[in-house]
C-alpha cells in the first residue's frame, strides 16, 4: 500500500487555422507554463509534466504513457482522464490519428507497449501468465453505452445496495458490460477502431470532429506468478478515459441536439469538478467531506480511479489562443488543485500456497523480523530484505485497505441513515394523511346513514357545520368576498343574455330570412358554376379549332415551302448549266486568244521581213516584175 498524489500534466495544442496568431500561455519548460497575456503577465503554474505545441505524440507517451501501463503490469489499477475545452486535444491526446503512425496516441502506443512487455516475460520462462481483456463504452446523455455490442444500452448501472463486500460491488459493474479477451494489441486497436466509429460524434463551430460523449477504454491484467511452494495471483486495470469537452453554446454554436448532449455534457463536468473539489478537501485534511459521486454516470462509474485504490493522471488539454483564455484557465485552475489529492493505493494481490507452506512463510518472516528489531544484523541477502519488507508493506496494505473499507462502509451507512429518515418522515406523513382520510369517510358513513335512514338532522347539522365554515373563511377573506361579487355579477350578464320569447321569435324569424337568403344564393352559386362549365366547355371546343386550323395552315405551308424548294432547286441546276456553258465558252475564247497571239506573231514577222525588203523588191512583189523596156 502506498501513498499517492495525483499526477496531473498538460499539453498545449498547436494554434488551428480558426485561430488569430495572439497567444497567450507558453511552455517555459516541460514542468512549468507561463500566461503572457496582459492580465495575467508572469503568473506561472508548475505541473508534472508540460508539453507544447511542439511535443510529439511519442514524447507524450514517454512521458505519460509508460508509467501508467509499467503501473498496472505491477498489479495496481491507473486511470488517465483527459480533461479540457472541446476542440483542445483530448482525443488526439488520447487516441489521436490512426492511419498515420507518428500521430497515433496515448492509448495505441500503451497498448503496443503492454503487450510487448508482457510477451517478453511470458517467453523468458519466468512461471509468469498473463491474461487480457478490454471494454469500451460511452456515456452519452447520461446513458451508458457499450461500444463493443452497440445494441446494449444500459441506462441503470447496477448501483446495487452494497452488503459490505466494496470488491463485488466493483466487481458487478465491471462484469456489467462486454469484455473481450485480447491476446495482441492489433487486436485490441480493432476493437477500439470499431467503438470508435460508433462513438458519437458531431461537427461544431470549434471541431470539426467534436466527441459528444465521454469514452472510457480499459484494459483487464491478470497476473498469475508460480513460485515455488506459493502462487501470487494480481489483477489490475488500465483505463483511459477522453472527456467530452466543455463547451460554451456563443463558441460551438450549439442548438438543437447538440444543445441537450452540451448541456448533459457540461452538467457531469460540473459533477466531475465537484468530486475533485471534495477530493481536494478531504486530502488536505478536512473531514467529514461529502463526495458526490452518485450525481453523475461518469464519477460513479469511475469512482475507483477518482481518489480510489489507482493510480491517477489526468492531462489537461489547452488551446494557446488568447481566444480561448477563459476556458484555458479554468482549465488550468482545475489540473492544479487535482494535484492535492492524495490516494492510498494497493496492490490487488492475492498469495496462495498450502497452509504449512504459508505457515512456514510466515514464521520465518516472524523470525526475520524480530531479528531485525533487535537489531542483531543478522546477515540476510538483499532479496530476501526485500521480500520481508514488501510483505510488510503488504500487511500494512491491509490494514489501510479495511480502514479504507471502513470508511467506505461509514460514508454508506450515513447515506442510508439519510435516506431512511427521508422515508420516515414519507411515513408520518401518509399516516397523517391517512387519519384525516378516516375521520373524512367517518363522517361521510354517517351522512349516509343518516340519509338512508332519513334521519335528516344529522345531514343538516353537517351542512350546517360545513356552511358555518365556509362563512367563517368568506368573512376572514376579502379575496373571497371580491370573488363572490364577481361571481354575482357575471350571473347577471349571463341572465341578461338569455334569450326571452319575443328574442326566440325574432331569432327564428331572422333564421328563416337566413335560410331564404341562403337557398337564393345556392341557386345563384349553381347557375355560375353551370355557365362556368358551359364557358369551359367553349372555350375548350375554340381551342381545338384553333388547333385544327393551325395544323391545316401549317401543313399548306410545309406544301408551298415544298415546292418552292424544288423550285430553287431546278434554278439551281439551270445555272450550273449556264456555268458550265459559260466555262467552256471561256475556254474556247482562251483558245482562240492563243491562236490569235500566234497569228499576230505570224504577222509581225511578215512585217519584219517586208521592212528590210527594198522598195523596188516591194514594188516587184505588189506589181510584178517590171519588164525591160523594148
Ligand atoms: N497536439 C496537437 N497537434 C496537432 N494537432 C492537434 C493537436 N491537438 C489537437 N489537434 C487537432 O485539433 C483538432 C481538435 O482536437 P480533438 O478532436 O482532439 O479535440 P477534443 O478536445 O477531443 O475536442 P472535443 O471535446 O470537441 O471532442 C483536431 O483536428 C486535432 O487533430
Amino acid at each position: 500500500m502506498m501513498n499517492s498524489s495525483v499526477s496531473v500534466a498538460i499539453r498545449i495544442r498547436p494554434q488551428n487555422e480558426r485561430e488569430v496568431n495572439d497567444v497567450c500561455i507558453k511552455a517555459e519548460n516541460n514542468k512549468t507554463l507561463v500566461y503572457f497575456s496582459e492580465e495575467l503577465k508572469g503568473e506561472s503554474f508548475n505541473f508534472d509534466y508540460v508539453a507544447d505545441q511542439k511535443t510529439s505524440q511519442k514524447d507524450v507517451f514517454t512521458q505519460i504513457g509508460i508509467p501508467l501501463v509499467e503501473t498496472a503490469l505491477n498489479g495496481y489499477n491507473s486511470t488517465l482522464f483527459a480533461y479540457g475545452q472541446t476542440g483542445s486535444g483530448k482525443t488526439f491526446t488520447t487516441f489521436g490519428n490512426c492511419d498515420v503512425e507518428e500521430e497515433q496516441g496515448i492509448i495505441p502506443r500503451s497498448l503496443k507497449y503492454l503487450f510487448e512487455k508482457v510477451n517478453t516475460q511470458m517467453d523468458t520462462g519466468s512461471g509468469i501468465i498473463y491474461s487480457m481483456t478490454c471494454s469500451m463504452q460511452e456515456i452519452y446523455n447520461e446513458q451508458v453505452i457499450d461500444l463493443i455490442d452497440k445494441n446494449k444500452i444500459k441506462t441503470e448501472l447496477s448501483m446495487v445496495a452494497v452488503s459490505g463486500d466494496d470488491d463485488k460491488r466493483k466487481r458487478k459493474n465491471d462484469l456489467s458490460n462486454e469484455q473481450i479477451v485480447i491476446t495482441s494489441w492489433e487486436e485490441a486497436w480493432e476493437i477500439i477502431q470499431k467503438g470508435f466509429t460508433l462513438r458519437h460524434t458531431s461537427a461544431t463551430l470549434s471541431n470539426d470532429r467534436s466527441s459528444r460523449s465521454h469514452c472510457i477504454f480499459t484494459v483487464f491484467i491478470s497476473k498469475l506468478e508460480n513460485g515455488i511452494g506459493k502462487k501470487v495471483e494480481s489483477t489490475s486495470k488500465l483505463t483511459f478515459v477522453d472527456l467530452a469537452g466543455s463547451e460554451r453554446q456563443s463558441n460551438t454554436g450549439a442548438k438543437g441536439k447538440l444543445l441537450k448532449e452540451a448541456a448533459n455534457i457540461n452538467r457531469s463536468l460540473v459533477v466531475f469538478g465537484r468530486v475533485i473539489h471534495g477530493l481536494v478537501q478531504a486530502s488536505t485534511g478536512k473531514s467529514d467531506v461529502f463526495i458526490p459521486y452518485r450525481d453523475s454516470r461518469l464519477t460513479f462509474m469511475l469512482k475507483d480511479s477518482l481518489g480510489g485504490n489507482c493510480k491517477t493522471v489526468i492531462i489537461g488539454t489547452v488551446s494557446p489562443s488568447l481566444s480561448s483564455i477563459k476556458e484555458t484557465s479554468s482549465t488550468i485552475k482545475f489540473c492544479f488543485s487535482s494535484r492535492n489529492i492524495q490516494c492510498i493505493i494497493k496492490r490487488n494481490a492475492v498469495y496462495t500456497g498450502t497452509p504449512d507452506e504459508m505457515k512456514e512463510e510466515i514464521e520465518r518472516l516472524r523470525l526475520e523480523n524480530e531479528q531485525l528489531k533487535r537489531g542483531n544484523g543478522i546477515i540476510i541477502g538483499a532479496d530476501k530484505l526485500e521480500k520481508a519488507k514488501s510483505q510488510i508493506r503488504h500487511l500494512e496494505y491491509t490494514v489501510f485497505a479495511k480502514m479504507d473499507q471502513e470508511r467506505i462502509l461509514r460514508d454508506e451507512k450515513k447515506e442510508l441513515e439519510e435516506k431512511l429518515k427521508k422515508k420516515d418522515d414519507i411515513v408520518a406523513r401518509w399516516l397523517q394523511n391517512e387519519e384525516t382520510f378516516k375521520k373524512t369517510v367517518e363522517a361521510l358513513q354517517k351522512q349516509i346513514l343518516g340519509l338512508r335512514k332519513g334521519n335528516s338532522k344529522i345531514v343538516s347539522d353537517a351542512m350546517k357545520i360545513e356552511i358555518e365554515k365556509w362563512k367563517k373563511i368568506a368573512q376572514n377573506n376579502a379575496k373571497i368576498e371580491t370573488l363572490q361579487l364577481e361571481n354575482d355579477e357575471l350571473k347577471d350578464k349571463i341572465e341578461k343574455l338569455q334569450p326571452t320569447e319575443d328574442k326566440t321569435e325574432e331569432l327564428n324569424r331572422i333564421i328563416m330570412e337566413k335560410t331564404d337568403e341562403i337557398t337564393i344564393i345556392s341557386k345563384q352559386l349553381r347557375e355560375v358554376t353551370e355557365t362556368k362549365e358551359e364557358l369551359i366547355k367553349e372555350r375548350d371546343a375554340l381551342k381545338l379549332d384553333a388547333t385544327r386550323y393551325v395544323e391545316k395552315e401549317f401543313k399548306q405551308k410545309i406544301t408551298d415551302l415544298d415546292t418552292e424548294i424544288i423550285e430553287y432547286k431546278t434554278a439551281l441546276s439551270d445555272r450550273e448549266k449556264i456555268i458550265e456553258e459559260l466555262h467552256l465558252e471561256i475556254d474556247n475564247l482562251y483558245k482562240d486568244n492563243e491562236q490569235f497571239v500566234i497569228y499576230i506573231d505570224e504577222l509581225k514577222k511578215a512585217l519584219d521581213k517586208y521592212s528590210r525588203k527594198s522598195v523596188r523588191e516591194l514594188k516587184e512583189e505588189v506589181c510584178g516584175k517590171e519588164e525591160p523596156p523594148k
